[in-house]
């Protein structure tokens, strides 16, 4: 008791959420499915912003902390790097890759990956993303003039694409993709939101007796196969030389780690860890987001026209393949997947802890307390003014319409953010471009219900109409 009325003398500045009860605090809100998790970050995404953008709540003794100014997030994202505990639910599948990796492990991680996403690297790609969004374009001529759900292609196709690319895999290699990945995947991600809305079962040694815990070990088998099968083809399609010292320009991150290995400045395990950490954070993501993306330009077809009109003028009408220099010209396309990816951030939270005070503004955020930073609630703050819910892609192109401040939080901020963006970004472009030349899309943004299984993800599928242009 006097710890908690230290803590919270500690934290009297920082509004506190209604509906807390005694000893338990808000941890009985939490309880449900992952559509009523969508509607808890949606719902307190608003009232958080209601209320000056940080708010706390209470579990048990703990303090959390809820964030949606985007100031007061990206000082907290810079000042704490340490993941919040419930990254532990993915430890078994992801161990210390960086997404859920121990501070110490992660700057020593991060600072080896990094140059491997560099811009040459990225230029070199640009191949594997023209042929992957042919071949993908080719294989939704099926499904054109039926009202269809492209999910499992759109899907096993962008984790191919992570395969070929970030990994540097021979296409033949990539085949190895099936449903039981997938299913697996899907079951990861929906294992770990039962257990973070399940108060109990964030207690490793209580998880361990229950029903779910089976289904997981069962499901990271076939993931970790799946990655050990990858890293046995990537070993046996290259000859790793011990004595390459050579900067990883151009290499791709899975050459540049098995030369690591090699060396003996990581351990397989390690290299396992950021392999799997890799795979899912590359391909789910912008599978997810490009789909959103279709629904969105299907439910606004001035939008989609104007798009499609960008496309023929920078490409004269032909259907060449997108080079690195047409990127930067497809300034509509980025403004759609930008607004996009706004409103739909498939990351739509993102949790850390402070291990140490931190004082910012007139708010203490105590040592030991939970951040959870609502990326729902930041992309929709009132640093995006008067019409921050609707689809508005043209406040992208006016530097004035445009927030000052870091309000665009989709792939985090800070010196944790996403390695991916512009991987993702040009990934996208390409794909749409191919796309979008060759098939008009419908859809109604309208019956999209949604729901968060660890990523949103939509409950009610991802309907969209094909017609060929
Ligand atoms: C639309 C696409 C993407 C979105 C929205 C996205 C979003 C994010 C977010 C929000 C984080 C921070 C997660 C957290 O702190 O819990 C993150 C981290 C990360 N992402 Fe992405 N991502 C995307 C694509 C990619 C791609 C294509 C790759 C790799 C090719 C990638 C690799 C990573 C990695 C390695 C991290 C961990 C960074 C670190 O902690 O140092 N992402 N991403």
């Amino acid at each position: 008791k006097c710890h908690m009325n230290k803590l919270l003398k500690k934290t009297e500045n920082t509004p506190t959420l209604e509906g807390g009860l005694p000893i338990i605090g808000h941890g009985h809100l939490l309880i449900g499915d992952s559509e009523y998790f969508f509607e808890l970050v949606t719902k307190y995404s608003a009232i958080v912003n209601q209320n000056g953008g940080i708010m706390k709540g209470l579990m048990g003794p703990m303090v959390y902390f809820h964030v949606t100014d985007p100031d007061i997030a990206l000082k907290l994202m810079n000042a704490c790097l340490k993941k919040n505990y419930l990254y532990n639910v993915a430890k078994q599948w992801l161990g210390d890759g960086l997404i859920t990796g121990d501070v110490v492990t992660w700057k020593r991680h991060r600072k080896l990956i990094m140059p491997t996403f560099n811009q040459t690297t990225l230029n070199e790609f640009q191949d594997i993303f023209n042929t992957q969004s042919r071949s993908f374009s080719d294989s939704l001529r099926s499904l054109v003039g039926r009202d269809v759900d492209p999910w499992p292609l759109v899907r096993d196709n962008a984790l191919e694409t992570i395969c070929q690319t970030v990994l540097g895999l021979p296409p033949d290699g990539c085949k190895l993709v099936d449903e039981e990945y997938a299913i697996a995947t899907e079951e990861m991600l929906n294992i770990f939101n039962t257990r973070i809305q399940t108060p109990y079962m964030h207690s490793d040694w209580l998880y361990k007796w229950a029903k779910t815990k089976k289904i997981e070990d069962k499901a990271v088998n076939i993931l970790k196969r799946f990655s050990s099968n990858l890293l046995q083809i990537k070993k046996q399609s290259t000859g790793v030389s011990k004595n390459d010292h050579a900067e990883p320009k151009g290499k791709a991150f899975l050459d540049h780690f098995l030369e690591l290995h090699s060396q003996g400045l990581l351990t397989e395990r390690e290299l396992l860890d950021e392999l799997n950490t890799m795979i899912v954070a590359g391909h789910d993501t912008v599978a997810t987001e490009l789909v959103f993306i279709l629904i969105l330009l299907g439910s606004f077809p001035e939008v989609q026209e104007r798009v499609y009109e960008e496309i023929q003028s920078v490409f004269d009408c032909t259907d060449r393949d997108v080079t690195k220099y047409d990127l930067p010209r497809l300034v509509y396309l980025e403004a759609v997947i930008k607004e996009v990816m706004r409103l739909y951030p498939v990351a739509s939270i993102i949790a850390r802890d402070a291990d140490k005070d931190v004082n910012i503004d007139n708010h203490t955020i105590p040592a030991g307390s939970s951040i959870i930073l609502l990326v729902w609630g930041i992309n929709r703050s009132k640093a995006w003014g008067e019409y921050a819910e609707q689809f508005k892609p043209e406040r992208w192109l006016d530097p004035c319409t445009l927030p000052d401040n870091p309000a665009f939080a989709t792939f985090s901020n800070g010196s944790r953010m996403c390695l991916g963006k512009m991987f993702a970004y040009n990934s996208m472009k390409t794909t749409l471009v191919h796309l979008l030349r060759n098939f008009k899309v419908t859809a109604d943004y309208r019956q999209l219900k949604l729901k968060v299984d660890f990523l949103l993800k939509p409950s009610s599928g991802h309907h969209i109409n094909l017609e060929l242009r």
